[in-house]
């Protein structure tokens, strides 16, 4: 890599499992196509203790040049004028204000998914950013890995499917809510809890990259219909098909935290030349892509893709380009689609479903 790369120096807000995640993987030495440096330039927690303890586990091991600041409120993370990003890993309640505080302080922000628990919400927060002059974009790892990028190529642009019929999508885990504290994110409804905002959210993104052919305003709004499984008011299951009624083009789009198939694969997409299915840990993290031709007896094109860690950093990358560019929003991920997303998610939670008897968990 050359010297002239971007390099980000950046805040993270909260101690949790997403942010040891982020962090471990932004400072590994190298990734495919690796194409910006990134600083650990602030950590804030609620707790000096839980901060000092996530920068002993995640960064001091790494043997960093820069030692980050290390902060008991996340208020001293936005204030600190080293920071060039805030990254924000709390659970999806918080979003919103985590947002709002750091544009504030005049801060370029990272937001995880989902941006934020509905589409009113976020469009607060983008007018926000967009007064301030800020960077702001939902943390939709996805859609930056390289997998992710291929598949859009072959479809949209290589049109290796022909005409695109349709695709489906899921993303499942098994998670025991029952044995869970009942703070947990998974299983507090003022958290977000519920299968939808967690993990139907990449089941979505799925849907809207293969069917749409492009993003933000440039994309069709798909016409949506849905159902859930609720219990205490969480739902553990979501399914939503997508239309686009210009084309026809139908999606299926499913989430659940009550079954879990394992690594296998999670989406495929019909079209009239033939199917191209992905395969991955999780509709999360796209690995390998099978391109399987209608004429019979054709053998399938593979492509495998290589990742150290967990795939976090192309996404960074994609900031740390943003920022140098001096752009607001980021061409594969803008405001438009974490809308159009919000908006998506809000119609099928207002919808609902089946509620399960109460005593499930
Ligand atoms: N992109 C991805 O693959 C993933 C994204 N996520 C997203 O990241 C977000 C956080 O998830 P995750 O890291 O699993 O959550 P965790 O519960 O592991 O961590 C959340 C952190 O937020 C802070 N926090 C502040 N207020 C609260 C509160 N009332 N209850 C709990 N935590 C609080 C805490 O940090 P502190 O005490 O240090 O302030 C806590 O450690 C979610 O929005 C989720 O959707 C999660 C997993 C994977
Ligand atoms: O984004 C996510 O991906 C991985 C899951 O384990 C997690 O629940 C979810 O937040």
């Amino acid at each position: 890599m050359t010297t002239d790369v971007p390099t980000v120096r950046w805040g993270i807000v909260a101690t949790g499992m997403i942010s040891s995640w982020f962090v471990e993987d932004i400072l590994l030495p190298e990734w495919p196509h690796k194409s910006a440096n990134h600083i650990i330039q602030a950590i804030g927690s609620s707790s000096l203790d839980k901060c000092k303890k996530f920068a002993n586990d995640f960064v001091t091991p790494t043997k960093p040049k820069v030692q980050p600041s290390l902060y008991g409120s996340y208020q001293e993370v936005y204030d600190d004028k080293d920071v060039d990003c805030v990254y924000i890993g709390t659970p999806h309640s918080f979003h919103k204000q985590n947002c709002l505080d750091a544009i504030k302080a005049g801060k370029n922000v990272l937001c995880e998914k989902p941006f934020t628990m509905n589409a009113d919400e976020a469009e607060e927060v983008f007018a926000a950013a967009k007064e301030k002059g800020v960077f702001i974009m939902e943390a939709v790892w996805t859609r930056f890995f390289p997998a992710m990028q291929a598949v859009q190529k072959l479809l949209h642009e290589d049109q290796k499917i022909g005409r695109i019929i349709r695709m489906y999508c899921d993303f499942g885990l098994d998670i025991d809510i029952a044995s869970l504290p009942d703070s947990s994110r998974y299983k507090d409804p003022a958290l977000g809890a519920g299968s939808l905002l967690d993990i139907g959210i990449y089941s979505l993104t799925w849907g809207l990259v293969t069917l749409a052919g492009a993003v933000g305003d440039k994309a069709e709004e798909p016409e949506v219909s849905s159902t859930q499984t609720l219990s205490h008011g969480v739902d553990t299951s979501s399914s939503v098909i997508l239309k686009y009624p210009s084309t026809g083009r139908q999606g299926i789009c499913t989430s659940t935290t009550d079954f879990n198939r394992g690594g296998v694969s999670f989406a495929r997409i019909e079209g009239s030349k033939g199917h191209i299915v992905v395969h991955g840990g999780t509709a999360a993290s796209p690995s390998k892509i099978e391109f399987f031709p209608k004429e019979e007896g054709a053998k399938p094109d593979v492509w495998e893709f290589e990742k150290p860690g967990r795939g976090f950093y192309w996404e960074a990358d994609a900031v740390a380009h943003d920022l140098k560019a001096g752009k607001v929003e980021d061409e594969r991920m803008p405001w438009k689609e974490t809308l159009r997303m919000m908006e998506i998610m809000d119609g099928v939670r207002k919808r609902g479903g089946a509620k399960f008897p109460v005593d499930k968990w």
